[in-house]
């Protein structure tokens, strides 16, 4: 299982989290990763943990001012990114211009959607992921892999309906290892979360509960 840590604008240290994601990497069979603000990138990434930016723009280089180009997140050292959110909504044609950018830079991506219907639509497009977040659920602590169980198997439906080979991962209140392995059961591939982590007052051990099942 994939699990992704997005950051936001938590108030929390990225590199202690980083470094926490980088230990307990190594000491399991999951794959963790940490998308922190764009600000943070190049500290996080020379922690050696996976490093995920939050956005790219649909854009190349150019007179481009207060946009985030995906070859700047690529060399700052972030592997992948997250387009779109519930936090930071874009239009379809930004989705894509944002999908090509980041393929551009070698960038591997997750598409976030609120429900089933999005998920298709953003699957469709193509990228390496997505990520279904029903957004009432998200910063609650209650987690969409046992509270809407059925979004997620639909989430997971509707990409296979358009593009069998886009990877599906679940968020919103996910904070523990049993929480994964219903996502797991779900059909999804991994889980994004944020404040399970990001405002935990130990880190590492929340990441540890995270992946003990696995
Ligand atoms: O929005 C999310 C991740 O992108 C989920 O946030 P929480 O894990 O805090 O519910």
């Amino acid at each position: 299982m994939f699990v992704l840590v997005n950051l936001k604008t938590y108030p929390c240290d990225p590199v202690a989290i980083a470094e926490a994601v980088s230990d307990v990497n190594e000491r399991t069979d999951a794959r963790l990763a940490v998308a922190p603000q764009a600000a943070h990138l190049e500290r996080v990434a020379e922690t050696g943990a996976e490093t995920w930016g939050q956005h790219v723009d649909p854009i190349e280089h150019g007179s481009n001012t207060g946009h985030t180009l995906a070859e700047s997140v690529a060399d700052a050292g972030a592997v992948g990114t997250l387009i779109n959110h519930s936090e930071r909504r874009e239009k379809l044609a930004d989705i894509d211009g944002a999908i090509r950018a980041a393929d551009r830079a070698d960038l591997e991506t997750v598409v976030c959607a609120n429900n089933p219907a999005q998920i298709g639509a953003a699957a469709a497009l193509e990228p390496d992921a997505v990520a279904v977040e029903p957004p009432e659920l998200i910063g609650t602590g209650t987690p969409v892999s046992q509270a809407d169980p059925d979004i997620v198997e639909d989430a997971v439906a509707a990409a296979e309906t358009v593009a069998d080979d886009v990877s599906v991962l679940c968020g919103a209140g996910i904070s523990t290892g049993d929480d994964v392995v219903a996502a797991g059961e779900l059909g999804t591939e991994g889980v994004l979360l944020a404040s399970g982590v990001a405002k935990a007052d130990d880190p590492t051990a929340a990441l540890e509960d995270l992946v003990a099942p696995l």
